[in-house]
């Protein structure tokens, strides 16, 4: 059995369909890729699978329909980046970093304040594969969007979730924390979580994930490996552009070269 399984997963709002009819597997150690151009509806559909917006179809996580587990444990089984990267206050990056244990922590009844050793050491251990540990007394506020954009990886990161939804974790990031991220989304999915990326760079989709996801119009394009996903055809029908598709050590690069007369919807269809 899959760890998560979307069957016909449809979002409505706004008078339209921004996901349509969509269909996902994807299982424990697999690192899946979710592209697409500007407003195909990648993070709308990642928001659903969070369960943020609402959706038609069904989501299931070990089988059970996500929206029925409880919201406390659902926390502990799903962790979530978004794409909205605001800090609005001055909290420390230690006790940012800290909220991804709150989903194991009590009530306020209950001690909430104290964590655990098992706390203390999923925050220090994200903070440290995050490069974030010698940030750890910053105001969050005060950080470059670079450094907040690993900050709130490692947030991510400390829930410890076998489920874990990442929205352009890499969009901020210099060349060499790019690849260190996604070094680091990979290594999550080897240790066994199902990790799905969105992602713009086409090269890193190409290098680091299992499979892709190609997304246009809310409408999946291609679904499956690399090589299958990433063709000159699907890119000029998605992006509209013509690429460069080259070979390195054996792996695929995509340069993005020139921008193609965009195909119609009516054309596609
Ligand atoms: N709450 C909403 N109500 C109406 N339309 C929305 C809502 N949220 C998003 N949209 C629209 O849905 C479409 C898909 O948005 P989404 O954010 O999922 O795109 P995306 O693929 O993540 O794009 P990007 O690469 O730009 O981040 C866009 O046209 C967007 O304007």
């Amino acid at each position: 059995m899959s760890r998560l399984e979307l069957v016909e997963v449809a979002v409505h709002l706004g008078g339209r369909f921004l996901v349509e009819a969509l269909s996902l597997q994807v299982g424990a150690g697999e690192l899946v890729g979710l592209i697409g151009p500007n407003g195909a509806g990648k993070s709308t559909l990642i928001k659903a699978i969070a369960q943020l917006l609402p959706y038609r179809g069904s989501i299931r996580l070990h089988g059970d329909p996500l929206d029925q587990i409880p919201a406390r444990e659902r926390a502990r089984q799903l962790a979530y980046l978004s794409q909205d990267d605001r800090v609005q206050w001055p909290i420390s990056v230690a006790d940012l970093v800290a909220l991804g244990r709150h989903p194991y922590r009590g009530g306020w009844w209950r001690g909430a304040g104290r964590s655990s050793t098992e706390d203390q050491h999923a925050i220090e251990s994200a903070m440290r594969a995050t490069d974030v540990w010698s940030l750890r007394a910053r105001a969050s506020d005060t950080l470059s969007g670079g450094e907040r954009a690993r900050v709130r990886l490692a947030r991510a990161l400390a829930v410890e979730a076998p489920l874990l939804l990442a929205d352009e974790p890499v969009a901020a990031l210099d060349p060499r924390h790019q690849l260190e991220v996604m070094e680091l989304l990979r290594t999550q999915a080897h240790q066994g979580a199902s990790v799905i990326v969105v992602l713009h760079d086409l090269t890193l989709a190409s290098r680091f994930c299992d499979r892709l996801l190609l997304l246009h119009e809310g409408r999946t394009v291609a679904s499956g490996t690399v090589e299958r996903v990433l063709s000159a055809d699907h890119l000029r029908l998605a992006y509209g552009i013509g690429a460069v598709i080259g070979e390195h050590q054996g792996q695929s690069y995509i340069i993005p070269w020139s921008c193609e007369s965009l195909v119609s919807k009516a054309e596609r269809c």
